[in-house]
């Protein structure tokens, strides 16, 4: 609060400021508590004037007003307790817990205020004045001697804000205007177009209302701040000449705007919308409010809690709205708490807190709700880019929140080894192990259990596998001679050491184990090594992983999961050696250690891609077979709570989707895991589209680790895709298929990263060398640019090594420079 006087009040201080009402232009007050009837005068003029930014309160002694009452007056809006005692500021401080800086102690030799009440110049206490004694001309005066201006026309700057502090535009005032604002408490300034007093609104309507003048820390320029009036009731008010809100364009941001919104709406909204249903119906109204409210206390993620306060906001602003409760009166509320120094505990009313056995009921009743709930997948239209933004989101947490609970563990597994690995083990999957490796040759017994159709099946989809991306492998080395002389070449080379992991979390995958195992195989990687989460039964790994294990070649088997995992072979250990890279998807923990020990160059380690929770995105058209699509959605859904399906449905009939949605419901309900299944669909959507083309946008957008394709002419529509892990055409085409034996990987990129990452092939087990050679006529050929781009960037030796060889060739003149 800038402003050159404190006008000080008595007991009539009510009458003098309904009186005078230029003296609230201050912004500031100061009241003399012996002249006050008690406390109760005091918080009745903080609340009858509310634009008074900064109300203290003047006390000489503790006996007229108690340590308590000035603590109740802190608590109820008084900003500062100003006293020449020191003693009395010390009692406050120590036996009221008055914060010390809400107390101004009057220096009595320079009689100036603490940096805090700084003005124009030292406020002095010369500049508190009694307001019965402040005229309007001592009070223009007072702010004309506190402002100097340097410009030839004599104006001073001037900084128009609204009642919010939102920059409305930059004008002038002279001598005259700032008499006539100050009068009148108006918007008035100095027009240097029309070279004469500007009353804001004389023309246009759009009026202002003085609320209070500052002036800046060095006396050249002035704040209004004002509030803004429309021309008529619904127009918005605007300050500028191009009947915007502001001279730089429309406030349109934040909670105001939301505000003005519902304003409008509440004059203007359709009967038949919603909102004017909302602002007519009291109890949908309360009861979204306590919906959002509740869904903001399950919201986990920071897309989800920002997503689920804004709702919350948004009908709590209806609320205030259709009972004219504006956003200022909320931020007074606010300012008030904020001022207040003795708080409440806090603590939550009886009925909002659960016990333990409370919350493990309110957990059982709402899972059985949704029990009883069909499983039926939220529609939208693709019109609606919110709710379309909101469907594609990952229900995944944020990588930050995640990284936090990651880090102390790869810390832990690189610190301390194997203990750190065991215990990890123990604590992430409840089996407590005394070694953390199987090493081949893999026990016998691991094979005994398994049938003969299950080893042909693992047999026939290896194969499958092995000869696609045998077909993928680059053995061959490419030379290109890319001028006379000079032979570029590229060849590859199997990384060394690979660790691959094996999810084993809700599902064993032995799958996954071909999928990363055969293309190792292929590349001929001289290590593999397998990791997976053990059985909690047995503390065993499955035997298919086993029998996989040992087709691959694999050396050893990391009985781990998770990020201990991970950083086991990123780092090594007593017993697991350290790899060169880590493949393979995992949850949420794997993928956050597998980004982790990427970055760290200690580790040296890389790392395949980011594949978590798998998801896909089905799209489909009015003849595709529901139940086909159907079980698609389910086949991914199944694999975890935080998977992901969307189905794109281009020109589909409400049929359709009801029938769709009844496959769904059918063939969930018939799954063992129709429980995961459940909360997967509570985050999944149909986005109903309108054609092929905007389908496909959708879905590059999304960039799924699998699309589905199933709609006519299937094979026609790849061309349009630009992002996506795999693509499954036509409606004979089940992702599970991908998923096992076709032959293609079903380790895949997640979250959105198929816009810039491929799934895993032969060649994510390998690196490729460049290798070159140059003949004489090759360096003659290139020997000049090297040395002049060599120049250019200051690397002389780089330059040198060419000159040197030209030279001894005679390419070049022996006092070449
Ligand atoms: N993108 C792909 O290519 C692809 C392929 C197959 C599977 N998947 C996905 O892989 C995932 C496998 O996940 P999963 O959980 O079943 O198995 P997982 O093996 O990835 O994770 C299990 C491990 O997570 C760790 N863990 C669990 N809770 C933890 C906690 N609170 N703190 C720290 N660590 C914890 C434990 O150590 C446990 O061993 C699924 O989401 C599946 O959809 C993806
Ligand atoms: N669909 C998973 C990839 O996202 C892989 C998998 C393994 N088993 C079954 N499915
Ligand atoms: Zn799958």
């Amino acid at each position: 609060m800038v402003f050159p006087i404190l006008p000080l009040y008595g007991s009539n201080s009510i009458d003098i400021v309904n009186k005078n009402r230029f003296l609230l232009l201050a912004g500031q007050s100061l009241l003399d508590c012996v002249s006050f009837n008690g406390q109760a005068q005091i918080i009745d003029f903080v609340q009858k004037f509310k634009e008074l930014k900064l109300v203290s309160i003047y006390l000489n002694d503790l006996n007229e007003f108690s340590g308590d009452d000035v603590v109740n007056l802190l608590n109820n809006g008084i900003s500062t307790v100003f006293t020449k005692q020191a003693v009395l500021k010390e009692s406050l401080i120590n036996e009221f817990n008055v914060p010390a800086e809400r107390i101004v102690l009057f220096d009595s030799k320079t009689s100036s205020y603490p940096n805090k009440f700084v003005v124009v110049d030292d406020f002095k206490e010369s500049r508190i004045i009694n307001a019965q004694d402040i005229s309007l001309g001592l009070f223009q005066d007072s702010i004309i001697n506190a402002i100097r201006t340097d410009r030839d026309d004599k104006l001073y700057t001037t900084l128009v804000v609204d009642e919010y502090e939102k920059c409305l535009g930059l004008v002038y005032s002279s001598l005259e205007s700032i008499k006539i604002a100050t009068e009148k408490k108006i918007g008035c300034y100095y027009s240097r177009s029309r070279n004469e007093i500007w009353i804001k609104g004389l023309t246009s309507g759009n009026t202002q209302d003085l609320v209070s003048i500052e002036i800046d820390c060095d006396g050249d320029s002035l704040k209004f701040v004002v509030i803004q009036n429309g021309n008529n009731e619904s127009a918005k008010p605007s300050f500028c000449h191009l009947n915007t809100e502001s001279c730089f364009g429309e406030l349109n941001y934040g909670l105001q705007s939301l505000e003005k919104t519902l304003k409008d709406r509440l004059i203007n909204a359709p009967e038949d919308s919603y909102t004017k249903r909302l602002f007519n119906d009291d109890d949908l109204l309360n009861a979204k409010i306590k919906e959002e409210a509740e869904e903001l206390t399950e919201a986990v993620t920071s897309k989800e809690l920002s997503w689920e306060a804004a709702d919350l906001f948004y009908f709590a602003m209806a609320k205030l709205v259709k009972n004219g409760v504006s956003l200022r009166h909320v931020e007074n509320n606010l300012k008030m708490k904020h001022l207040k120094i003795t708080r409440r505990r806090g603590d939550a009313k009886p009925k909002f807190i659960q016990n333990k056995k409370q919350k493990v009921e309110a957990k059982v009743e709402g899972e059985r709700d949704l029990t009883n709930k069909k499983i039926y997948l939220n529609v939208i239209k693709s019109s609606n880019k919110d709710d379309v933004e909101k469907a594609i989101s990952r229900p995944i947490q944020k990588t930050s929140e995640i990284m936090h609970l990651v880090n102390p563990i790869v810390q832990n597994v690189k610190e301390k080894g194997d203990k750190a690995l065991l215990e990890y083990t123990e604590k992430f999957d409840g089996i407590k192990l005394s070694t953390p490796v199987l090493c081949a040759p893999f026990p016998k017994e691991y094979f005994e259990g398994l049938t003969q159709e299950m080893k042909e099946s693992l047999d026939l989809s290896m194969e499958n596998v092995r000869k696609f991306h045998a077909a993928q492998l680059q053995t061959e080395t490419m030379v290109v001679e890319t001028q006379p002389g000079v032979v570029c070449s590229r060849f590859s080379r199997p990384i060394e050491r690979v660790g691959l992991y094996i999810p084993g979390g809700t599902a064993i995958l032995p799958s996954t184990a071909l999928m990363l195992g055969v293309p190792a195989k292929v590349a001929k990687c001289k290590e593999i090594i397998f990791a997976s989460p053990p059985r909690k039964s047995d503390g065993k790994v499955s035997p298919e992983v086993v029998y996989v294990a040992s087709k691959v070649g694999a050396s050893k088997i990391v009985l781990a999961g998770g990020a201990q995992a991970v950083a086991a072979m990123a780092y090594g250990t007593e017993s697991v050696p350290k790899v060169d890279k880590i493949l393979g998807p995992g949850n949420q923990f794997v993928t956050a250690a597998k980004m982790y020990i990427q970055n760290d160059t200690q580790a040296l380690c890389s790392i395949d891609m980011p594949a978590g929770p798998s998801e896909v995105l089905v799209v489909c058209d009015e003849n595709a077979d529901a139940d086909f699509v159907a079980s698609d959605l389910l086949s991914q859904a199944e694999h975890g709570v935080d998977s992901q399906v969307i189905l794109v449905g281009v020109n589909l009939s409400e049929k359709k989707i009801l029938e769709v949605q009844d496959a769904v419901d059918r063939q969930a309900n018939e799954l063992p895991r129709v429980d995961i299944v459940r909360k997967c669909i509570a985050h999944s959507t149909i986005i109903l589209c309108e054609s092929y083309e905007e389908a496909f946008g959708m879905s590059n957008k999304y960039a799924p680790e699998h699309l589905i394709l199933q709609i006519e002419n299937a094979q026609k529509y790849v061309s349009l895709v630009d992002n996506a892990g795999s693509i499954f055409v036509g409606q004979y085409t089940p992702e599970s298929c991908g998923d096992y034996s076709s032959g293609t990987n079903h380790t895949l990129p997640t979250y959105g990263y198929a816009r810039q990452y491929s799934g895993v092939n032969t060649s994510t087990f390998q690196k490729f060398i460049t290798s070159q050679q140059i003949s004489p006529e090759g360096l003659q050929n290139i020997g000049k640019a090297v040395m002049c781009v060599a120049k250019v960037e200051g690397l002389d030796g780089h330059r040198n090594a060419v000159k040197i060889r030209m030279q001894k060739l005679g390419q070049l003149p022996t006092d070449f420079e």
